[in-house]
């Protein structure tokens, strides 16, 4: 199972949405991150067949997309960030109504729903209105209308949004499990959400890709590039005019803890390596001040 980009550009008038993008995927979680305007909405949306690509192709096993038209639609799952769902809905109309607009018969219709309320562990709640449902149950609802048809490929914009620290946890251990045998485009501005079960990440920015490996690659290439130190407060402004600083922790006695991405070890201050988590590369990378590539 592959899907590939083949220079993907897509243009607006003036703006570059998405600036030649390349990538293979193939089976499991991968994690499309970038900051408010990369052009993650943009990707989705050429898969999903909303908008068409200005230039490049999209190609699943090796045949186009378009070409595929409505063959490919049937093998894709898609689940929109949350917008207002049929609050007068129960849990079950909602998912019968979902899978008369995606074409299932009655009988393919009612053994599936059963069979996705227990997956997402609704089936109590079934019966409740969406109205009713708290941010957790309606992210599941929107995950369980995504797999009706059983795709092959899933795209799960902010599937984490607005969750609880437990809801969270829970949604992202249940993606992972239906992961196995599908490719999951999971798009998200939080880190800590996909760190465990992405197999890639796809960090983009102003429409380019910047950086994709597996979350262990990227790490392994931080290791010896993180550098931590406690430092006078009043000497924060002259380390950051130096140095991308992912992270500052004010600590008691009025000293700060200060992590910064460097080369090598900076010379001022009494500096020690620190172990690079993944939120600091997002940091470092959507900083708007770091020009240096330090993926090299
Ligand atoms: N219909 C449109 N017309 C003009 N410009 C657009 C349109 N849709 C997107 N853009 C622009 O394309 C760029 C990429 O937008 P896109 O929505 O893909 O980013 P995003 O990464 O999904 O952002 P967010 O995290 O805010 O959802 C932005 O500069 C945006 O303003």
């Amino acid at each position: 199972m592959m899907f590939s980009f083949e220079s993907v550009s897509k243009n607006y008038k003036n703006t570059i949405a998405l600036n030649n993008f390349s990538a293979d995927l193939s089976e499991g979680v991968y994690a499309l991150l970038g900051p408010n305007g990369a052009g993650k909405s943009t990707l989705m949306n050429i898969i999903s067949g909303n908008i068409n690509a200005s230039s490049g192709k999209c190609l699943w096993n090796g045949q186009n997309i378009e070409d595929l038209g409505k063959k490919f639609l049937n093998i894709l799952g898609y689940m929109p960030q949350q917008q207002n769902l049929y609050h007068n809905f129960t849990a079950r109309q909602f998912l019968w109504y979902m899978a008369a607009l995606k074409g299932l018969t009655r009988r393919q219709a009612s053994d599936k729903i059963d069979f996705l309320l227990e997956l997402t562990h609704l089936q109590k709640d079934a019966h409740k209105k969406l109205g009713t449902f708290s941010g957790g149950m309606r992210q599941r609802i929107l995950i369980a209308q995504s797999l009706l048809n059983d795709p092959q490929m899933l795209i799960l914009d902010e599937p984490t949004a607005g969750l609880d620290p437990m809801e969270r946890v829970s949604i992202r251990n249940f993606i992972s499990e239906i992961s196995l045998s599908k490719i999951v485009i999971f798009a998200t501005h939080v880190v800590s959400d996909i760190e465990n079960i992405a197999k890639e990440i796809i960090f983009l920015k102003q429409g380019q890709l910047v950086l994709k490996d597996s979350p262990l690659n990227i790490l392994q290439s931080m290791s010896s590039k993180i550098w931590q130190s406690s430092i006078p407060a009043d000497e924060l402004e002259g380390i950051r005019q130096k140095f991308a600083v992912s992270s500052v922790v004010p600590q008691r006695d009025g000293t700060l803890c200060v992590y910064v991405m460097s080369e090598s070890c900076p010379k001022d201050f009494s500096w020690t390596a620190a172990v690079p988590n993944l939120e600091s590369v997002y940091l470092y990378l959507f900083n708007e001040d770091n020009n240096e590539n330090i993926f090299r």
